[in-house]
């Protein structure tokens, strides 16, 4: 696996596993991501990523092997591992009656953020997404691509140097889909990790790198271009389809 990033990785996991009772859904899963880059983990139902991500989130404990976080090992020092990522759940955590304001004040409150400092970051992530004018209405009369929207800039508010994406456009129109993915791809500017997780070919397609999951295995991994040449196939959804067989995971 050529293009695996080494000792500069933000983000690491070696030899993870993890087990619901006989079922093994990571079966010693290894990764690393540097600063800056956009990881798409392209995986079909099933293949493992929402485990990951709970383990990346510290909701459950591997069973074997190590994840590391701005080089905090979340087992032993999870409150400073924890405290470097910004996480978008596939299902939204958005309180529906209080204001857009009131959510992200909840989290900046939760990172002990102070008031007017507070304010600032609030104000300055809203502007960016364009929901400056948003701020003060409830979440429920916001269309579903602008939640998504203020979910991440919520994740961004205490400055993660790694941001996780759960499956974050399920459920979104095409237009809401492409905004999102937008925002997120130029948060490498700033030096961000980003960890996408996805069943959508097109938007691995857009990856630095792409992490190919099923049944709990990382199948390949390299850039779009480099998985497609080594398949020998025409596209990356023809290089997914061939590694996986799974034909629910096409493009959209
Ligand atoms: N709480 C649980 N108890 C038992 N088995 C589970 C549990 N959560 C996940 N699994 C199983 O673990 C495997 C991996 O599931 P996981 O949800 O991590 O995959 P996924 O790639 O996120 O899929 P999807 O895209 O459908 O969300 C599947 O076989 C799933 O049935």
């Amino acid at each position: 696996m050529p293009e695996t990033p080494s000792d500069d990785a933000i983000l690491s996991l070696g030899g993870v596993r993890k087990s619901y009772g006989p079922r093994e859904a990571l079966k010693g899963v290894s990764l690393a991501i540097r600063p800056g880059e956009f990881v798409a983990l392209l995986g079909p139902n099933g293949a493992g990523k929402s485990t990951m991500f709970q383990l990346l989130t510290g909701l459950f404990n591997a069973d074997a092997g190590e994840i590391r976080v701005c080089g905090h090992d979340i087992g032993r020092s999870p409150v400073a591992a924890l405290a470097s990522i910004g996480v978008v759940f596939q299902q939204t955590t958005l309180d529906m009656d209080l204001s857009v304001e009131a959510n992200l004040r909840f989290h900046t409150r939760l990172h002990g953020i102070a008031g007017r400092e507070a304010g600032t970051r609030i104000a300055a992530a809203l502007a960016r997404l364009g929901l400056a004018e948003r701020m003060h209405e409830p979440v429920r009369a916001l269309s579903g691509g602008n939640r998504r929207k203020v979910e991440l800039a919520r994740a961004q508010l205490h400055r993660p140097s790694v941001l996780l994406m759960d499956e974050p456009t399920v459920g979104l129109d095409p237009a809401s889909r492409r905004q999102l993915l937008d925002e997120v791809l130029a948060l490498r500017r700033d030096g961000v990790a980003v960890l996408w997780a996805t069943h959508l070919v097109e938007e691995a397609e857009e990856a630095d790198r792409v992490v190919v999951l099923d049944a709990g295995k990382v199948l390949a991994e390299g850039t779009p271009a480099s998985l497609v040449a080594a398949a020998g196939a025409a596209s990356l959804a023809e290089a997914f389809l061939g590694m996986t067989g799974h034909r629910e995971a096409a493009p959209a």
